[in-house]
């Protein structure tokens, strides 16, 4: 088939890639020049696991080009994915500007019948105000679409071509039918492809991601009571997750979910609620509780140093929003990074990928080095994030650089009984 995706981010390079393996011809569209140079020139832009190879296969073999222009990209596909932004406006809505603008510009150039897939996440009622972006000046026949994407950063190939599930919303038959045939590599795989309206579609995005932050956040708070009570919150969640119907995933407490989807999706919801004139009690606690969250190493922190952390150098490890990423897109670290600086203390940080984003929003407002670099002559280490390399280290190297033996861990990654027995002061999230 010939496909064009429209926003070559993180979706929409997944995507393109994804389908042209499968033997699809794409052509992946931008308004970013410097991007789509990149990515023509054989240079992937963004750091995904396995991405790389798939990448770099395609473009050889034809099956995957990138343009700006919109015209020649999408002239003779038959179907179009929109994996553009829907960043949250002020309100906290979702800001459908990008997808209805560039549904505008489709109407203007379509010339056949061809389907729109809206894969970006967008609130109930999308679907309907992209036709009527582009019927307003193609009166051709055509189908919108509903396709929200359910995979993660890190694994995104992977949750790609191994989907637990696709939903497509939609209505038409025609493009029923288009969909099926363009999923059939997936569904062979044993995934269903689950058909339901475009409206149902819509709020399936939202209502995943709302009770995934749930889980998260109720974790969160299970944690806090646990250092109340003094009781452990790993026994609890193995004690939990083997229940069936409660799951062993996601239960994972720390300090706060963060990403370009959770924060901004919980939100978006919690608006349309409103908008419905529905209040939606449980989402507005499980941002109250992830705000809270991102800071709960802090108290800790400023009790083990008697309150002020003025003069003390804090080496922070893990700046992505979650490892396997060089994402920092609402990274609960950055959060800890902004109060440490206003707590008045300095800050040296290490990240296997993220550090270049990590520069670009704090420039030398803290110092970056190599992993244990990053620990000379600090007062403390905080884990902000559960790189792998990060869960067996190198004690000795690390008691050998830090001025004290200190640890405040975000992500729980070590045995706190152990962390005491080698002499270290260990602070984690809701364990004795
Ligand atoms: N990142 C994820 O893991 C993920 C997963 C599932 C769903 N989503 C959703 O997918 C959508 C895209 O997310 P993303 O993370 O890929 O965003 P992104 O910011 O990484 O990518 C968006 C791309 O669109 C481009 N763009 C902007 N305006 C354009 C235009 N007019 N024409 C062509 N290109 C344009 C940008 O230059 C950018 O390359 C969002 O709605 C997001 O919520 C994201
Ligand atoms: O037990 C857990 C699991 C995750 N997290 C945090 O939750 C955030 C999100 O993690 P994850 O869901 O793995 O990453 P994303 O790439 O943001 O993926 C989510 O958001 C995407 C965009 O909508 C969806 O497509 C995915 O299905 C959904 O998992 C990260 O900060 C994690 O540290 C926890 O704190 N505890």
């Amino acid at each position: 088939m010939r496909i064009a995706v429209i926003g070559t981010g993180y979706v929409g390079l997944v995507t393109g890639t994804c389908f042209a393996e499968t033997g699809n011809y794409v052509t992946c569209v931008d308004i970013d020049t410097q991007k789509v140079n990149k990515l023509s020139a054989g240079e992937i832009t963004i750091f995904e696991p396995g991405l790389e190879k798939l990448f770099e296969r395609n473009l050889k073999d034809g099956r995957l080009t990138f343009t700006t222009d919109i015209e020649a990209g999408v002239h003779d596909a038959e179907i179009i994915f929109l994996a553009l932004p829907t960043p949250p406006g002020e309100d906290g809505s979702a800001d459908l500007s990008y997808v209805l603008g560039v549904a505008d510009h489709l109407g203007r150039i379509m010339k056949e019948y061809k389907v729109i897939v809206d894969k970006s996440t967008v609130p109930v009622g999308t679907a309907a105000k992209v036709h009527a972006a582009i019927a307003k000046n193609y009166k051709g026949e055509f189908d919108v679409v509903s396709n929200p994407e359910f995979l993660r950063e890190g694994v995104a190939v992977d949750d790609f071509m191994k989907p637990d599930r696709v939903v497509v919303g939609t209505n038409s038959e025609r493009a029923q039918k288009l969909m099926s045939d363009l999923f059939a590599p997936y569904v062979r795989q044993g995934n269903p492809v689950i058909f339901m309206d475009e409206k149902s579609a819509e709020l399936t995005k939202y209502a995943a991601n709302s009770f995934l932050a749930m889980k998260i956040s109720f974790m969160n708070e299970i944690a806090q009571l646990c250092e109340r009570l003094g009781a452990d919150v790993d026994m609890v969640r193995k004690g939990i997750g083997t229940d069936e119907r409660i799951g062993k995933r996601f239960l994972f407490p720390g300090i706060g979910y963060g990403g370009s989807c959770f924060p901004k999706d919980v939100k978006a919801l919690a608006k349309s609620a409103e908008e419905a004139e529905y209040e939606f009690k449980i989402l507005k606690a499980v941002m109250e509780v992830n705000e809270t969250q991102k800071l709960h190493l802090l108290p800790k922190i400023k009790r083990y140093f008697q309150g002020s952390l003025k003069g003390k150098h804090i080496a922070l490890w893990g700046l992505a929003f979650k490892p396997n990423t060089d994402d920092v897109r609402e990274a609960p670290a950055f959060d800890m990074i902004r109060a440490l600086l206003d707590e008045g203390a300095t800050v040296s940080a290490f990240d296997p990928e993220a550090i270049a984003n990590t520069q670009r929003q704090f420039g030398d407002s803290i110092t970056y080095a190599n992993q244990y670099q990053t620990l000379e002559n600090a007062d403390a280490l905080v884990i902000a994030t559960e790189w792998n390399e990060f869960r067996t280290p190198d004690f000795e190297k690390i008691s050998a650089a830090l001025k004290n033996k200190v640890i405040f861990d975000g992500r729980n990654l070590f045995d706190a009984v152990t962390m005491r027995e080698m002499g270290y002061h260990y602070e984690s999230v809701g364990r004795p």
